[in-house]
């Protein structure tokens, strides 16, 4: 049965050109092509071979990282690749590696906190790689509360150097990504203190391992946490503990590009916001918003397929049976999946978009939209990441018994992304984040300060807090502003029910933490908002090919209704919509699924993945899925003999005695 696509007549149904949809998905033609050419560079380099990497022991996977790491260096010297092309190599190598926290983390944090001069000097060696980098800031006992950090960086005016120092074992660096066994140096924040007084938490480099022999240096202890969930998953990264005894640094380095420590010992403080020492979480922060729809995109992919593949019931006398796909139940929780990925795709275009924005705006001393920025990052980070992760694991579910093995791709590919709700901060913690932005500016309207960018639509409280949606038949929900309204109205409601109760306390902080459980559901409701109306604008774009916007607005319809449908408490109990309404927006929504169901398994075929990069017997793009399941199961080492090791010891004494009591 090789070489036939068992989902040729699913793709002759579709109704748009998949070529032209992979463009919108890539971002534009040169990205595309781009990626493809990347993604089938790493699917033909027998050293970046994946499907065995549940088989391995952990340190062989540790050294297969290693391996590819290293060959992927090489690779990107040979072949010259600039930082886009590098970027997609790691992304289809599709392995998590101390690389991952030198250049996301560790390079962004010099060159947003480093001085030029320190830019220069450590700039260089990291981006050849002569050191290796990584990110340290949480504790054993400090993760979320960056401010309960204990380590210390006390300044010494007698040597002109920083004494680093773990002072309890709460204070242990623990968790840090490339720190176990890999990095040479490392980015550590710690409390300064100077002339006696503390000043919190900022930046230092720290040489650890030696560059001669990789041994820590002195008075440092440094090591791996251990195994992580998941076989293979995340257990390729050596995420690490650390304790510094006392450790000397020259005071050159901190990382004083915001405030400054001079010889003589004084404390400069930053003239630009002290929060900007957290941008570089605010970076990756955007940048896993934007790897959101990359690990949906691949779950969903690969239960779409397989659920065309896939029949159950409805066969009689022996005729054929019914594709899982045509169930309005499989519809129901597979199309909101194939719309979210595509939400948070165009939504990561949007924030990477206002990144930059803000990004050239503190070059110019301009802070004014950095708490929007630290309010959209933090919040669309916890909302993506959410929805992904639970969505890879409503996939697994979607794809029946056959989903629980390995080699469908989805339990490691939710075991390595599962983290990402707790990584780069908890997205509880984060959602407060959002609350309390939001809180600020209900408090503010009316005071003649008009709420700009993602809150604008708090300026029109006035219509907003007393609007009735006007929908009237099923497809009145396919009109944007309708739908915008119903968003818009339930999350200022939302917000606005939360200050006012906010308000009965007489210490707001108090207040605050009575209320925790509601305000994350209005950062929530506001978070929405955002992904919900930066699809709506995308869909305004000029976006060309046959049937492509036809398809996207039916994505977007879909994941806006569904979401309707999903939070309907808060839609009925903020009285934005009637349950009438509620009902014929369900009505719209199964008319939705009716027609993309045509288009489903095409629209999976748009993320262009290659089946390495799937590396799922169930979502191999010929849908070829029984026979491979054999050839997987053949592999497992449990079939590499008849009798497992071990019968004569514990399973033969076990029946032949049995065989004994039988005969009593
Ligand atoms: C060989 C091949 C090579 C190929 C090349 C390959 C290229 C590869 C590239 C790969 C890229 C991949 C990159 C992705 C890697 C992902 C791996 C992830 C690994 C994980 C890393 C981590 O987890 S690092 C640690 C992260 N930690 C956290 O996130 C901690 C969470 N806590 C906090 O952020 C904060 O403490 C807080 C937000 C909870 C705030 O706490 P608190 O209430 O105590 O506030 P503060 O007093 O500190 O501050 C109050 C004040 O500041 C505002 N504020 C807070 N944070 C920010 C911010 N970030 N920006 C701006 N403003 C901020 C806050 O709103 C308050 O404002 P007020 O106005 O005063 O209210
Ligand atoms: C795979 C992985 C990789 C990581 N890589 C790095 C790295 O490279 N560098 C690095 O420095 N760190 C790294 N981390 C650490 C990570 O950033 C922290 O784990 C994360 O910030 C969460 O902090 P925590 O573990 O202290 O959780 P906690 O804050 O202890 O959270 C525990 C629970 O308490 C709740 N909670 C906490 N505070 C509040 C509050 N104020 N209000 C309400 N509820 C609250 C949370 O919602 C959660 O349910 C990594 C973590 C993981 C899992």
């Amino acid at each position: 049965m090789e070489g036939i696509d068992h989902l040729a007549d699913e793709r002759n149904k579709a109704e748009f050109d998949v070529e032209d949809m992979k463009i919108v998905w890539a971002g534009s033609r040169h990205a595309f092509e781009v990626s493809d050419r990347i993604a089938r560079l790493v699917a033909s380099d027998p050293v970046f071979e994946k499907s065995n990497r549940a088989r391995l022991s952990r340190k062989e996977l540790f050294k297969s990282t290693l391996r590819k790491c290293a060959h992927a260096f090489k690779r990107i010297i040979e072949l010259r690749l600039n930082e886009e092309e590098a970027g997609r190599l790691r992304h289809f190598i599709d392995q998590p590696a101390y690389v991952d926290l030198h250049w996301g983390m560790f390079v962004p944090a010099i060159k947003g906190q480093g001085t030029e001069e320190q830019q220069k000097k450590w700039l260089s060696l990291a981006n050849k790689m002569q050191i290796i980098g990584c990110y340290a800031q949480t504790e054993l006992g400090h993760g979320s509360n960056v401010q309960g950090l204990e380590t210390t960086a006390t300044f010494d005016p007698k040597t002109d150097e920083f004494v680093i120092h773990t002072p309890t074992q709460t204070a242990s660096k623990w968790w840090p990504g490339g720190l176990g066994k890999v990095s040479t140096h490392a980015v550590v924040y710690a409390r300064l203190i100077t002339n006696g007084k503390d000043y919190g938490i900022h930046g230092f480099i720290v040489q650890l391992r030696s560059l001669e022999d990789h041994s820590p240096l002195p008075n440092i202890t440094v090591g791996d946490i251990g195994t992580k969930m998941g076989n293979g998953a995340y257990n390729s990264m050596d995420n690490g503990f650390l304790m510094f005894d006392h450790v000397r640094i020259p005071r050159d380095q901190m990382l004083m590009r915001l405030s400054k420590v001079t010889r003589e010992g004084e404390y400069v403080p930053s003239d630009v916001p002290k929060q900007l020492v957290y941008g570089t979480m605010v970076y990756v922060r955007q940048t896993i918003v934007a790897d959101a729809s990359n690990a949906l995109s691949r779950a969903v992919c690969i239960a779409t397929r397989y659920s065309a593949v896939r029949r159950q019931f409805g066969a009689h006398n022996g005729g054929i049976e019914t594709q899982v796909i045509d169930y309005k139940t499989q519809q129901n929780r597979l199309f909101p999946l194939l719309a979210s990925a595509y939400a948070f795709r165009f939504v990561g275009e949007w924030l990477k978009w206002l990144y930059t924005d803000v990004t050239e705006r503190l070059a110019a001393s301009d802070f004014a939209t950095l708490p929007e920025a630290h309010a959209c990052t933090a919040g669309l980070k916890s909302l993506t990441t959410t929805a992904t992760a639970d969505g890879i694991e409503e996939c697994r579910k979607l794809c029946g018994g056959h989903g629980y093995l390995w080699c469908s791709g989805l339990p490691e590919l939710f075991a390595v992304y599962v983290p990402a709700c707790t990584y780069e901060g908890d997205n509880v913690v984060l959602q407060l984040q959002v609350a309390r932005f939001l809180m600020k500016t209900v408090a503010q309207l009316g005071s003649g300060k008009v709420p700009v960018g993602t809150t604008a639509y708090m300026g029109r409280a006035a219509h907003l807090l007393q609007c009735r949606s006007g929908v009237q038949k099923a497809e009145d929900w396919l009109n944007p502003d309708a739908v915008l309204e119903a968003f818009e109205a339930r999350a200022l409601r939302m917000a606005v029910t939360c200050a006012k109760n906010l308000s009965k306390f007489e210490n707001q902080e108090q207040g605050f933490q009575e209320l925790l459980a509601d305000l994350v559901e209005a950062a929530i409701a506001h978070c929405q908002l955002i992904v919900v109306s930066k699809f709506i604008a995308k869909l305004e774009q000029d976006i060309g090919g046959k049937g492509v916007k036809k398809q996207l607005n039916n994505l977007c319809y879909i994941y806006a209704l569904y979401l309707l449908h999903k939070h309907l408490g808060d839609f009925l109990s903020t009285n934005c919509i009637t349950p009438k309404q509620a009902s014929l927006a369900n009505d719209q929504l199964r008319s939705l699924y009716t027609q993309v169901r045509p288009n489903a398994v095409a629209l999976v075929d748009a993320f262009n993945y290659t089946d390495h990069y799937l590396n799922s017997v169930l979502g191999r793009y010929d849908g070829n899925v029984y026979p491979k399941l054999f050839e997987e199961a053949w592999k497992d080492p449990l079939n590499d003999s008849v009798v497992p090791d071990g019968y004569h010891e514990y399973l033969r004494p076990v029946l032949k005695q049995q065989l004994r009591t039988a005969r009593l």
